[in-house]
């Protein structure tokens, strides 16, 4: 999908909402264990069910890693769910991947090729060679970890090299490599304040900021200083939406969740556009 297709959704949605598939069985209701396959079971049900709030979906890879063969058999019935049903819908795999070139190549074909991604998240910290390899891929998006949500992000990334922040060199550096204009960054809802310094450097760029509902970020706040003149927003909430219920209720608690998410992005995106 081009950012162009993505924008056009998040218009015609009046949405820019990211749902994140994190999918834990010791959270999912009991009735659903007793399905063929429990992880795609709540996945297609979630869909259904908020598909019409929602822009893009992301699905941790970790949460289909930890059931071996079987969760990537999830992962992989999910992304094909929806490429055939809601092939207007954003796929984030948040992999967090990146390594030497080559190795890189394998995890970018893995994620575009033959899962069909439209994005993968990627780590910075081996630098360029490392990160092309994903930005080879036309019309697939790299996005890269610049200032995450969590308290370690202050251990290395606000530090201080040769007078500027890590995470603002990475978003410097970054903007020389080849076919950088796949690249977003994940910017954490929980670093707001930092919104305004992050979108002089990269004033045109997609944010994916998670860290909104279960780790307490500010939607107004990450509104008011990351919104760009083409929204440039993806905010994502995986546990407060997805486990909002975890009775027979849960799709219905989920699309609740979901819809008071959208109302407020509606609101933001009347006052910004
Ligand atoms: O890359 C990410 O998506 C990510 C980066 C970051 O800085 N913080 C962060 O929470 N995430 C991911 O975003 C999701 C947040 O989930 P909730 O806290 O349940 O909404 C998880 O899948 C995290 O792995």
């Amino acid at each position: 999908m081009t950012t162009d297709q993505l924008i056009h959704q998040i218009k015609i949605k009046k949405s820019f909402l990211c749902i994140g598939l994190d999918v834990d069985l010791n959270k999912i209701p009991v009735h659903l264990l007793k399905e063929e396959d429990p992880i795609f079971a709540f996945n297609k049900t979630i869909i259904d069910a908020t598909h019409h709030l929602c822009v893009a979906y992301k699905p941790n890879t970790a949460f289909y890693e930890a059931y071996g063969i079987k969760g990537w058999q999830a992962l992989e019935k999910t992304i094909n769910y929806l490429n055939e049903n809601h092939p207007d819908i954003f796929t984030i795999a948040d992999a967090k991947r990146g390594d030497i070139g080559n190795t890189s190549t394998m995890y970018a074909k893995a994620f575009f090729e033959d899962l069909e991604f439209d994005s993968v998240t990627v780590a910075p910290y081996m630098g360029k060679d490392s990160v092309e390899p994903f930005l080879a891929f036309e019309n697939k998006h790299t996005i890269l970890l610049a200032l995450t949500s969590n308290q370690g992000a202050l251990d290395f990334q606000t530090k201080k090299i040769e007078n500027q922040e890590l995470y603002k060199k990475v978003l410097e550096t970054s903007k020389t490599w080849k076919n950088s204009k796949n690249l977003m960054y994940v910017v954490g809802a929980t670093k707001a304040e930092y919104l305004a310094d992050i979108r002089q450097i990269i004033p045109d760029s997609f944010l994916l900021v998670p860290g909104v509902g279960a780790q307490g970020g500010n939607l107004n706040d990450v509104c008011k200083y990351g919104m760009n003149n083409y929204i440039g927003l993806l905010i994502n909430s995986s546990r407060g939406i997805i486990y909002a219920s975890n009775d027979n209720d849960f799709a219905e608690a989920a699309a609740s969740k979901a819809k008071e998410l959208q109302e407020q992005m509606a609101l933001e995106l009347n006052r910004h556009l």
